[in-house]
């Protein structure tokens, strides 16, 4: 791995605890306290006291826009927050703090100073961590003595009776349709059945029996489509798809993140404590997260939240930005940026230095983003609103990027269930198309020549494999000129090298997956690429610039949202190449189209072969025919239509002048002549400028 010295200081602060023992989940499996789901509306409650009516869309989530919730694990197993009295490891984000609250984040101290010396107003806080250790201690102690009691039992007692006999009407009817208190159990005996098949299968029953039972009783209990609990289940062993499966019902941890621009963790936690908040930091691994166990007053609305010291971020949304590892006066591209919070991580890494790229899709997305921006006091940002699938065409030569992909978001069920019904077999082609697309361009947006960086990151919040190692598996295949790097996070389990019958590349286990059950934060994938050559011309000039060989086009999850006007010619030209493929994907000649003036748009006068249709009569035929033009030309109308409103609203180009003047010219696709920038101040034509650095940045400049 090769890191750059500012890398490895902003990478050693992770001091993880390994992962929890297996036996932790067994544990849980046999016998011990199952967790207690709160109501929904209990939830509801709690989560409005904690962060106030209007918090709603402040919450950096990633796709799913709710917010975390605030219950430390019950089960015992390892959470962040196990690390977090003894807190931080870097003295520097304390500067200002006061003696008070030092006391509580010295690092200087060990566990019980720290805690002796812990405020007053944290003092209830202490209390509930104390309790929640004297229970957790307790629970272990007793599952152990269940567990060994467990084990002389087995010994000695008939197997869990759980398949029964296929001829027993009493056995089947009970199959069927369980009582909900025994569904647990049965799916705890199945799991130690398939655990320890030899021993414990009823006679004549296969392994492919007790799994599709499983199946079936995961559905029924934790309310699963038969499709993505199957799905789901295939990437752990069983009893730790039923950590999984558990964690699920559980709400992650409250956290924030400070805003290192406005103010440091000290200063804000002191802030915080004064107001009543109960907290602690999130762990060794981060440097500004702060836990929120309880808080008098909600958090979005207190006078540190109005002035932007902090956001409401989830803990494993912070990981992405760590492992980007973005430097000062670097230019950085976040493609899916809304609505925010890794944007304002990065800007506020960067010291509000250099310039970053925050791009969202998604137009009504991106005004949560520059909310979140003016509201951090972010000014290195510029905010475009495209489908990043135009990247590098928009804009290329990027230091870092990142590409927090939208997802299915199986790794945040926690905060929204309707995942668990709502994605089915086409979501998981759909979206990993996207994904493979997307990091494509990616890829060919990063300068591999950078002389600070030259890296991109590639995340999720899902955990299924096709959205993960086979999106980063294609690009391997698709882009030689990238390799795999270590994320720098030393936490999180190894991407899978092979999965089910696939074989991933061996550098896979340098990615890293987090999931809920291990380590109480989102389910969330992370992988880091070096950009090790240029990329092929090819690949910036088309319209698709990351190119896939399925040719295949897939839209963005909000196509009402206009683009265009950024390079008329190339736009115009890819209008029409899109109209006439469009037309031959319909069966239409567009020679005959534009013969009809109905393809709505010069084609150029090529010969295009009608592709061979059945034959219909010819009456049809024109009447079919017409009807398609129509619906194309309508089509055309709205993509070309809304494109000249773009224009219209834009400012006009002088003739001659730069097209992108915040454009910087890739060292590896060398820009037209006009593309070459001189300057930072002119305003993106598709782009909110926030706050263009235009004197802060040597990167902002065109080299
Ligand atoms: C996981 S969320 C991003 C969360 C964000 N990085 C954060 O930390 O706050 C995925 C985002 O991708 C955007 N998106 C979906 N399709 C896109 C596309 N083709 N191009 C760019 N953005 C897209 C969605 O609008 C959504 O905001």
């Amino acid at each position: 791995m090769s890191l750059s010295s500012q890398e490895s200081e902003n990478l050693k602060i992770f001091l993880w605890n390994p992962p929890p023992n297996p036996s932790e989940d067994e544990k849980d499996l046999k016998g011990k306290k199952s967790a207690a789901v709160p109501p929904p509306a209990q939830k509801a409650k709690a989560k409005k006291e904690l962060f106030g009516d209007d918090s709603d869309d402040e919450i950096m989530d990633d796709e799913f826009d709710v917010e975390s919730g605030g219950e430390e694990m019950e089960d015992g197993r390892p959470s962040l927050k196990d690390d977090f009295l003894a807190g931080d490891s870097d003295s520097d984000v304390y500067d200002s703090g006061e003696e008070q609250a030092g006391h509580i984040f010295s690092e200087d101290e060990d566990e019980s100073d720290a805690e002796e010396k812990l405020t007053a107003a944290n003092i209830e806080g202490l209390s509930r961590k104390l309790d929640a250790q004297l229970a957790h201690e307790a629970a272990e102690a007793q599952a152990e003595m269940e567990e060994s009691a467990m084990q002389t039992n087995i010994a000695g007692e008939p197997k869990p009776h759980i398949l029964g006999d296929p001829d027993d009407e009493d056995d089947q009817a009970a199959l069927a349709a369980p009582d909900v208190t025994l569904l647990r159990t049965r799916i705890t005996d199945t799991v130690r059945v398939l655990e320890d098949f030899s021993n414990l299968a009823e006679e004549g029953r296969s392994r492919a029996d007790y799994t599709e039972q499983i199946l079936k009783d995961i559905c029924a209990y934790y309310g699963y489509s038969e499709f993505l609990a199957e799905k789901l289940f295939h990437l752990f062993s069983p009893s730790e798809a039923f950590s999984f499966f558990e964690a699920n019902e559980k709400e992650r941890p409250h956290v924030i993140r400070t805003n290192t621009l406005k103010t440091g963790r000290r200063e804000l936690a002191q802030a915080l404590i004064n107001r009543g908040v109960t907290l602690e930091p999130v762990g060794k691994w981060s440097k500004v997260g702060l836990q929120i166990f309880e808080s008098q007053v909600p958090l979005g609305a207190t006078p540190e939240y109005l002035a932007g010291h902090y956001i409401l971020q989830a803990a494993s949304s912070f990981l992405p930005v760590m492992a980007l590892a973005p430097q000062e006066n670097e230019r950085i591209l976040d493609m899916a940026a809304a609505p925010g919070g890794k944007t304002t991580y990065i800007s506020a890494l960067m010291k509000n230095t250099g310039c970053v790229f925050a791009n969202d899709a998604n137009r009504a997305r991106t005004k949560g983003l520059i909310g979140n921006i003016h509201r951090l006091g972010v000014k290195n940002t510029i905010v475009c609103n495209y489908d990043a699938k135009e990247f590098p065409k928009v804009i290329g030569g990027f230091d870092r990027v990142l590409l927090d992909a939208p997802c299915s978001g199986t790794g945040v069920i926690s905060k929204d269930p309707s995942v668990k019904t709502n994605k089915n077999a086409k979501d998981f082609m759909l979206l990993p198309h996207l994904q493979k697309q997307l990091l494509l361009c990616a890829i060919d947006s990063v300068d591999h020549a950078s002389s600070t960086g030259g890296y991109l990151v590639y995340s999720t919040c899902s955990v299924t494999v096709e959205e993960n190692e086979s999106v980063v598996e294609y690009a391997l295949r698709k882009r030689p000129n990238v390799k795999l790097v270590e994320t720098g996070l030393t936490f999180g389990r190894e991407g899978f090298t092979s999965y089910r019958g696939k074989t991933f590349n061996e550098k896979m286990k340098w990615t890293r997956r987090f999931y809920p059950h291990m380590y109480n934060v989102d389910g969330f994938f992370v992988a880091k690429f070096k950009k090790i050559g240029p990329t092929k011309a090819a690949a910036t000039n088309g319209v698709k610039a990351g190119g896939t060989p399925e040719d295949e086009e897939i839209g963005v999850d909000n196509d009402d949202v206009p683009f265009g006007g950024f390079d008329d010619e190339a736009d115009k030209e890819l209008m029409e190449k899109a109209v006439k493929k469009h037309l031959r994907k319909k069966g239409i000649n567009p020679k005959v189209a534009v013969a009809h003036g109905k393809a709505g748009g010069k084609v150029d006068g090529k010969a295009e072969e009608a592709p061979t249709t059945t034959e219909e009569p010819k009456a049809a035929k024109e009447e079919s025919t017409g009807k398609k033009e129509k619906a194309l030309e309508k089509k055309k109308e709205k993509i070309l239509g809304k494109k000249e409103k773009q224009e219209e609203r834009a400012p006009k180009k002088k003739e001659g002048a730069p097209k992108k003047s915040y454009n910087k010219p890739s060292s590896e696709t060398k820009p037209e002549p006009a593309k070459k920038a001189n300057g930072e101040s002119k305003k993106p034509e598709n782009g909110t400028a926030t706050s263009p650095s235009s004197t802060s940045s040597k990167k902002a400049q065109p080299k």
